[in-house]
Formats: C-alpha cells, sequence, structure tokens
C-alpha cells in the first residue's frame, strides 16, 4: 500500500515528504499542495509546497554530489541504476496505486508504467555503458592547410544539474526517462513532479533512495509549478532542463537561461486514411490511439482525416467498438476513466459544444458526469470548429472527410503542432511519400502514433518541442563533447 511499508518513510502523518540531501523532509513553508483524486473528485494526497529556499538549498547539494558523481565509473552508475530499476519494478503495487488514485489511470495500465520504467532505466544503463564509453580521435590532416600534427581526442561529459519535470500522464514513466539518462552520463538531477502525479513521483524516488545513490545526487521537490516553477527553471543552478507537458513548456523556454533544452510538448496527431486501408485495421487503432487513457496521451490520434470513399464503413466500425468500451472508474480497469481534473473536463466540454454549434454530427450522445466523459466521435468536422485545430487531451475524437490525399496533408501540416501522425494505406510507396510530405516527429504507418519503444527518437516539430527524446538521444542531450588536442612537435604518418 502507499506509504506503507518501505515507503513508510515518505509519509509525515497525512502529508508526503519532499527529497533532499538522501533524507525525506518536511517543508519549513507549512504549507502544502492537495491532490484531487479525478475519480472522486475528493483530496486524495497531500504533498509539501517547498520553499524558494529549499530550492536553493536543493540546487546546492545537487551541484557537490554531481562533482563526486562524475568522478564515479560508468559501470557503477551502471550499477546502482540497475538495482534502482529492480527495486522499482519490484515495488509496482503500491506505486501503480498511487497512479489510479492520483490521475485515474486504469489499474492494468498503472502497472504497465511502473514495469516500462524498470526497464527504461535497465535499457539506459547499458545504452550509457556502450555510447559514453566511446569518443573520438580526429587527425588535422582532413582539413586544407594542415599536417598530421594535431590529434584530437573527444569525449561526452556531463552537463552538471538537470532539472526534470514531467507531466502528469506518466508521471513516472516521463520522470525516469529524464532521470535515467541524467544520471548514467553523470549528472545530478533534481525532479519537479506534476501535481497530480506527486506521490507517485515520490515513490519512484524512494526507489532510488533504496538503490543507495549518493546523497543530493536526486532531489524532488514538490509544490506547484505555477508558484516554484519560474523559480526552478530560471535557477542559475540549472544547467539543462529536460520538460513534458503543455503550452508551459514554450513559456519556459523564453525565460531559461543560456542552458540546453529538451521540450516535448503538444500535439495533434493526425490518421490519414486511404481508400485501399485494411479499414478493420483502421478502426481497431483509431480506438487505441484516440481513447486509450481517455486520450490523455501526447501521442493519442487527435485528428483522423480520412478519405470519403471509405469515411462511412470505418465510422461504423469504429461506433461499433465504442460501443463495447468499459467507462468507469480506474480500480475496474475501465477503458475510459475520469480526466484529470475539472477544468479538464470543462475545456473538452467546450470544445465539443463549439462543435456542436457549428453542425458536427455526434456519432454518440455526449454525457459527462463529473470528470467522467463518455467516449465520443464527431464526425463532418470543418476547420473552422476548435475541434480541429486543439488538443482535446480527452476521450473526443474528431473525423474530417477529405476528396484528395493533399487535403490531409495541407490539414496536418496546417497545425501549430508537429508531434507524430499515421497514415493507413497498402501501397508502401504513397506510404513513404506521405510521410516525407507530413511536417512531424515521427510518422507510423499502418499502426497508431506511440512513443514507445523507449529507446526510439520521440521529437515535435513545431510548437511540439526542441530536441529529441528516446533513451540514446537523451543521453547525448545531457551530455556535452569535450575536446583534448595532443600537438605534436612535427608531422606524424602511420605505416610507413
Ligand atoms: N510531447 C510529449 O511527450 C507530451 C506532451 N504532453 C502535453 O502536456 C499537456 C498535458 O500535461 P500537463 O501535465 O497538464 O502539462 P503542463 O504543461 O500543465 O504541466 C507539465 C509540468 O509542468 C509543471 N509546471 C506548471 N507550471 C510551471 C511553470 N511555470 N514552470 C515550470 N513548471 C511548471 C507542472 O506542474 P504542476 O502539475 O504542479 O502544475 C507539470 O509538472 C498536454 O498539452 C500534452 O499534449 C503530455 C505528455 C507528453
Ligand atoms: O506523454 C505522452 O503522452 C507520451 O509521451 C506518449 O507515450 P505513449 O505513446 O507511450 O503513450
Amino acid at each position: 500500500m502507499a506509504g506503507t511499508g518501505v515507503f513508510a518513510d515518505v509519509l509525515d502523518g497525512e502529508v508526503y515528504k519532499y527529497y533532499a540531501d538522501g533524507e525525506w523532509r518536511a517543508s519549513a513553508s507549512g504549507k502544502t499542495v492537495a491532490i484531487v483524486n479525478p475519480t472522486t473528485r475528493q483530496t486524495q494526497y497531500r504533498v509539501q509546497a517547498c520553499t524558494q529556499e529549499e530550492v536553493n538549498k536543493v540546487m546546492d547539494a545537487a551541484k557537490v554530489a554531481q562533482k563526486a558523481w562524475a568522478r564515479t565509473p560508468l559501470w557503477k552508475r551502471a550499477e546502482l541504476l540497475h538495482k534502482a530499476a529492480a527495486i522499482l519494478k519490484e515495488h509496482k503495487t503500491p506505486i501503480a496505486e498511487c497512479l489510479v488514485k492520483e490521475i485515474a489511470k486504469p489499474a492494468k495500465d498503472a502497472v504497465s508504467e511502473v514495469v516500462r520504467s524498470g526497464d527504461l532505466v535497465s535499457y539506459t544503463a547499458e545504452e550509457g555503458v556502450r555510447i559514453l564509453g566511446e569518443g573520438k580521435l580526429l587527425v588535422s590532416d582532413s582539413f586544407p592547410g594542415n599536417e598530421r600534427n594535431k590529434y584530437c581526442l573527444s569525449s561526452k561529459v556531463p552537463l552538471g544539474v538537470v532539472l526534470a519535470i514531467p507531466p502528469f500522464n506518466y508521471p513516472v514513466n516521463l520522470a525516469v526517462s529524464k532521470i535515467g539518462p541524467a544520471l548514467i552520463a553523470g549528472n545530478s538531477l533534481v525532479l519537479k513532479p506534476p501535481t497530480q502525479g506527486a506521490v507517485a513521483a515520490l515513490h519512484m524516488v524512494h526507489c532510488f533512495h533504496l538503490a543507495g545513490f549518493p546523497k543530493g545526487l536526486i532531489s524532488c521537490v514538490t509544490g506547484k509549478g505555477s508558484e516554484i516553477g519560474d523559480f526552478l527553471t530560471m535557477h542559475p543552478g540549472v544547467n539543462c532542463i529536460s520538460f513534458t507537458g503543455g503550452d508551459t513548456g514554450i513559456a519556459i523556454s523564453k525565460k531559461a537561461g543560456m542552458v540546453p533544452l529538451q521540450m516535448e510538448l503538444g500535439g495533434k496527431d493526425a490518421c490519414i486514411v486511404l481508400e485501399d486501408a485494411d479499414l478493420d485495421l483502421v478502426a481497431a487503432n483509431i480506438v487505441k490511439g484516440g481513447f486509450s487513457y481517455s486520450g490523455q496521451r501526447c501521442t493519442a490520434v487527435k485528428v483522423v482525416l480520412i478519405m470519403e470513399a471509405v469515411a462511412d464503413t470505418v465510422v461504423e466500425k469504429v461506433n461499433a467498438k465504442l460501443a463495447k468500451l468499459k467507462v468507469g472508474p480506474p480500480e475496474d480497469d475501465s477503458d475510459i476513466t475520469p480526466v484529470v481534473t475539472e477544468s479538464s473536463a470543462n475545456f473538452i466540454e467546450g470544445l465539443v459544444m463549439d462543435a456542436k454549434e457549428k453542425g458536427a454530427t455526434f456519432c454518440q450522445e455526449y454525457r459527462r458526469e463529473g470528470n467522467l466523459i463518455w467516449p465520443l466521435l464527431l464526425d463532418h468536422v470543418r476547420p473552422d470548429m476548435r475541434i480541429a485545430w486543439e488538443e482535446p487531451f480527452g476521450p473526443v475524437l474528431p473525423v474530417i472527410r477529405i476528396n484528395s490525399v493533399e487535403e490531409g496533408i495541407h490539414h496536418c501540416n496546417a497545425s501549430n503542432f508537429g508531434l507524430q501522425g499515421c497514415v493507413f494505406t497498402r501501397d508502401i510507396n504513397k506510404a513513404i511519400m506521405i510521410s516525407d510530405a507530413m511536417e512531424s516527429g515521427t510518422v507510423q504507418i499502418n499502426s497508431a502514433p506511440a512513443r514507445g519503444p523507449d529507446h526510439f527518437p520521440f521529437q515535435g516539430l513545431k510548437d511540439s518541442g526542441i530536441g529529441s527524446q528516446g533513451i540514446t538521444n537523451s543521453i547525448n542531450m545531457m551530455t556535452k563533447v569535450k575536446s583534448t588536442v595532443i600537438n605534436l612537435p612535427s608531422p606524424s604518418y602511420t605505416m610507413g
């Protein structure tokens, strides 16, 4: 159970502590932040509202710990990460319980998130050993005007203190996707978890604590992003920011200092369906892609652009599948569960009402109880409707009928987002050409968008992000190249 057994140290009465200098602590602020259960809409947990002074101390400790960690052999760093991964997987049940209560993640998916996170950490340890163990040797005579009298040795060195800010929808997995790469590369790590999801994240951090990482190397400060976010992201002690979330990331990019940024932001992932597609496959992927975790995935299918000739058939198949989805609480492992907050539900409802006023066809009756919104397919959506462009982050999916592939590509590329997209066709040549034409970080052929497997590159264009994630890319991003040049008194050539 959450907050008990090995996790008892994390809890202080009814409030979860924050983690600094290798210890669980109560904030001197005396203030707490409530985490509201999306299903019951009652306060489920409370976390500390950390002060600026506490953030300063965490940054100081992170700086000191990083210096020693950077000198810790790579294999030892990897060993500790493997240990943390095993502990995380061992304690998947209480951590998953937090995900169910804090973010209404369906019970089975909550367990999968924790297991996937353990696997991600282990893979990161292995990948780090491989890629950080290699450097480059350059010789000078490849550049005009030079003889071979300079040898340049370059390798990757850590950046320093990495600030990690994940979103509510994967508070564990999108935290470790930043923590793992930062640590294996020799950085220290300060985590600011999302408020909804903070308790799951604190439990995950405790698994790193139990693994025996040095004091101060990992810290976790809690509090509302709107209150301590700016102080953290603009803190002079931060050497790199890895953020996943919404438009907040755009604001952070404008305020942050001269530090490397990794930003994974929103998306409006388009699903383009051609006449020759396998329509059963299309319907299955629209339902899985658009409605799993109630559409609260940045990689969810967020607009279907379908050729008119096959639209009726696909809409009918999708509706038949939607009718079978289980709607209800996450504890029952329902397919559709309450969305994360009331304001999120209100926002989704606003998009639905706008589409209604402008004449979209409702394939199901719109139904909402509290934060629970029943799955809804909106057909005959037109570009003048907000839902054609905005990301609902909920179980509501617009269908736009198109008469040419170009029309679909045009709609996709007119979006300010460019995270992922997908195309369904049996013609691989057409699929490749459409993929090349779509302005998005990844295009899936004959499957719904997805970030995983976690070692694949994952990136967004335009307002969807800066840089690229995925295990290898994140390790590289959290390092910089350091060169040492050996200057010989006279040119030297091998073999004669
Ligand atoms: N591309 C991707 O990989 C993903 C993108 N997303 C996008 O994220 C959005 C939904 O996630 P959500 O969590 O609501 O996103 P938000 O941008 O609201 O929050 C993300 C994180 O930022 C924190 N935060 C809030 N304000 C600040 C601030 N001023 N400075 C620093 N940090 C701050 C939040 O903390 P707090 O909770 O305390 O406010 C949270 O930890 C959607 O737009 C979705 O598309 C989501 C997942 C993945
Ligand atoms: O946060 C998100 O929504 C993701 O990064 C998507 O991950 P997924 O494709 O594995 O669900």
